[in-house]
C-alpha cells in the first residue's frame, strides 16, 4: 500500500445539529502515515467530530482540510477519489452479501482506470486480514461483530485510500475481540495508511495510536502523543478509572 502525503486537518471547527454547536472550535491534524486517536466520554460529540471530519455533516463554521481539498466542498464520490475512506460505527457492510461481494462493493466504489487491478487489491488487503481470507464466500452477516468490523474495514482499504476513518471500531465487542481488533487496526497502520479513529475504549484507543485528543463537552481538553494521554493522572483518574 502507498503512503500518501495527505493528512486531514481540522481548523476551528464549529458542528452541531439545527444550528446547535456540539463541536466548540476544535483544532487538530492527523499527520500523513499516523494514526491519530479521539477519546472522550459518552456524549463528549466524538461521532459528531467525525462526521463532520469524513464530510458528512457540514460544519457551522471553520474548515476540514484533507490536502489542498476542503472536505466541507466535496461530495461524497469525490471524497473517496481523493482517497478518504470512512467505517461508520453502524450498518457498514452489506449483511446478506458474502465477505468477497463486501470486498467488490468497496472497490467498485472508488474503481478508476489508473487503480491496481481488484485481484492485487484483494490480495494486498487479505494480507491485513488473514482472519477473513477463509470466509469470502461466508454471507457477511453471519459473521461474529469482530469479524464483520474487519469485512467493514478491508472494504473500505480496497480502493487504496490514505486516510480511513473508524468511527467506534470496538462498540459491541467483547474485550478481547476489541484487543483483536486493535491488532488489525495496528497492521493497517503499519501499512502506511493514515488512521483517524474515536474509539470509548480509552486504553486499547491510545495503546495503538501515535497522538491522542481527548474531547469533554465538544472542546479539546488535551492533545498530544498518546503515550502522554496515556499517562497524565487526570485522564487516568476521568476515564481509566484510576488505573
Ligand atoms: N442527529 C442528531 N441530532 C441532534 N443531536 C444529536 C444528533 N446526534 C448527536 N446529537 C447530540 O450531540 C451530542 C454529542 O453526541 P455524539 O454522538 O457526537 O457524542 P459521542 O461522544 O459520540 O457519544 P457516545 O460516546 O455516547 O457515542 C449529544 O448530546 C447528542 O444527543
Amino acid at each position: 500500500m502507498t503512503t500518501s502525503a495527505t493528512g486531514l486537518e481540522l481548523r476551528d471547527v464549529v458542528a452541531g445539529y439545527g444550528g446547535h454547536p456540539i463541536l466548540h472550535g476544535v483544532s487538530f491534524s492527523v499527520r500523513a502515515g499516523e494514526t491519530l486517536v479521539v477519546v472522550g466520554p459518552n456524549g463528549s460529540g466524538k461521532s459528531t467530530l467525525m462526521k463532520t471530519a469524513v464530510g458528512l455533516l457540514r460544519p457551522i463554521s471553520g474548515q476540514v482540510l484533507f490536502g489542498e481539498a476542503n472536505v466541507t466542498t466535496l461530495g461524497a464520490p469525490a471524497r473517496a477519489a481523493r482517497g478518504l475512506a470512512n467505517v461508520p460505527q453502524e450498518a457498514n457492510i452489506f449483511r446478506n452479501m458474502t465477505v468477497l461481494e463486501n470486498l467488490q462493493v468497496g472497490y467498485e466504489f472508488v474503481a478508476s482506470h489508473s487503480a491496481p487491478s481488484f485481484g492485487k487489491r484483494l490480495d494486498a488487503v487479505l494480507d491485513l486480514f488473514p482472519e477473513i481470507r477463509a470466509k469470502l464466500r461466508s454471507t457477511a452477516g453471519y459473521l461474529s461483530g469482530g469479524q464483520r468490523q474487519m469485512v467493514a474495514m478491508a472494504a473500505a482499504l480496497m480502493p487504496e485510500p490514505s486516510v480511513l476513518a473508524l468511527d467506534e471500531p470496538s462498540a459491541g465487542l467483547s474485550p478481547r475481540n476489541a484487543e483483536i481488533l486493535f491488532e488489525v487496526i495496528g497492521r493497517v497502520a503499519a501499512s502506511g495508511v493514515t488512521l483517524l479513529i474515536v474509539e470509548q475504549n480509552t486504553r486499547l484507543g491510545l495503546g495503538a495510536a501515535d497522538h491522542g485528543v481527548v474531547l469533554v463537552g465538544g472542546r479539546i481538553r488535551l492533545a498530544a502523543p498518546a503515550a502522554e494521554v496515556l499517562a497524565d493522572p487526570d485522564i487516568r483518574r476521568l476515564y481509566l478509572g484510576g488505573a
